[in-house]
């Protein structure tokens, strides 16, 4: 007869997996207040704009984690899929990159690309959560950072809601900034099929499995701290300081 224990031990199936995978979905930011906020059309100009700026460190950081997992990984049929990654956000050819329509979206809500560049309007909270994402990649094996971008199954969803939602109720924001929701449609798509296909083939132990969803909950626990740090600051307005100034005195990274 099993005891408790030895069930714990006995691995889900693929599809079990699978689905215990997909169903961390009910937890993605696109359940937190200020992505609500946004999708329903009570977020004012202000918070618009923290959020684009705040995003544009993840943007960046996105290569440099990629980077990351490339650097620790020997197998070239991985690394020959994993690098399409960097070239969709810095650009290759004629496609201009992620980075680049980030910059756009950031004139289309009315920030200059200076100010983006600048990292000025990064909230501390969302550059410590970008940079444990970044670092997490570094330090691990690179299985463990592939199936932490698997919260990209949940994205091309949050990514339409953005375009069947912000032009309706934000008409202030220029249409060339709607790019790069466009863009990552298609890319997310293609990148979670093989993010999925490796952690479905690599993790074949209960162990393995119940470790692969809990780095996917580390996953969403970034992008829901990162939001959490922009609600304090623009919702709230209880930025980093407020009670003792309200210039953006905060670090700029440490490089
Ligand atoms: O707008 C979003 O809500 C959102 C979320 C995520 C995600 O789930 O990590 C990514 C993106 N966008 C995105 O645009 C992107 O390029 C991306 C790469 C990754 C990753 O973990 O490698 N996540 C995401």
């Amino acid at each position: 007869m099993a005891t408790a224990a030895t069930e714990r031990q006995t691995p889900l199936s693929t599809q079990e997996f699978e689905q215990a995978i997909r169903d961390k979905g009910r937890l993605y930011h696109i359940h937190h207040p200020y992505h609500r906020a946004m999708y329903e059309g009570s977020a004012t100009r202000e918070q618009i704009q923290g959020w684009v700026a705040n995003r544009f460190y993840y943007q960046v950081n996105i290569p440099l984690k990629d980077a990351a997992i490339l650097a620790n990984c020997a197998d070239a049929q991985v690394r020959k899929h994993w690098v399409q990654r960097i070239l969709d956000h810095d650009g290759y050819g004629e496609d201009e990159g992620g980075i680049e329509a980030w910059l756009r979206l950031g004139e289309a809500v009315g920030l200059s690309r200076g100010e983006l560049l600048s990292q000025e309007h990064v909230l501390p909270g969302v550059r410590f959560a970008v940079d444990a994402y970044v670092n997490f990649a570094r330090r691990s094996h690179w299985r463990d950072a592939a199936v932490s971008s698997l919260t990209e199954l949940f994205a091309p969803a949050i990514h339409q809601s953005r375009l069947d939602s912000w032009p309706g109720h934000y008409p202030w924001i220029g249409e060339e900034g709607y790019q790069y929701f466009r863009k990552r449609l298609s890319e997310a798509r293609r990148d979670v099929e093989h993010g999925l296909r490796i952690a479905l083939e690599t993790c074949t132990t209960r162990a393995e499995q119940d470790r692969a969803l809990n780095i996917l909950q580390f996953k969403l626990d970034i992008l829901w701290t990162m939001l959490d740090a922009m609600a304090m600051a623009y919702e709230l307005q209880r930025p980093p300081y407020h009670t003792v100034t309200d210039q953006r005195v905060y670090h700029r990274g440490l490089g």
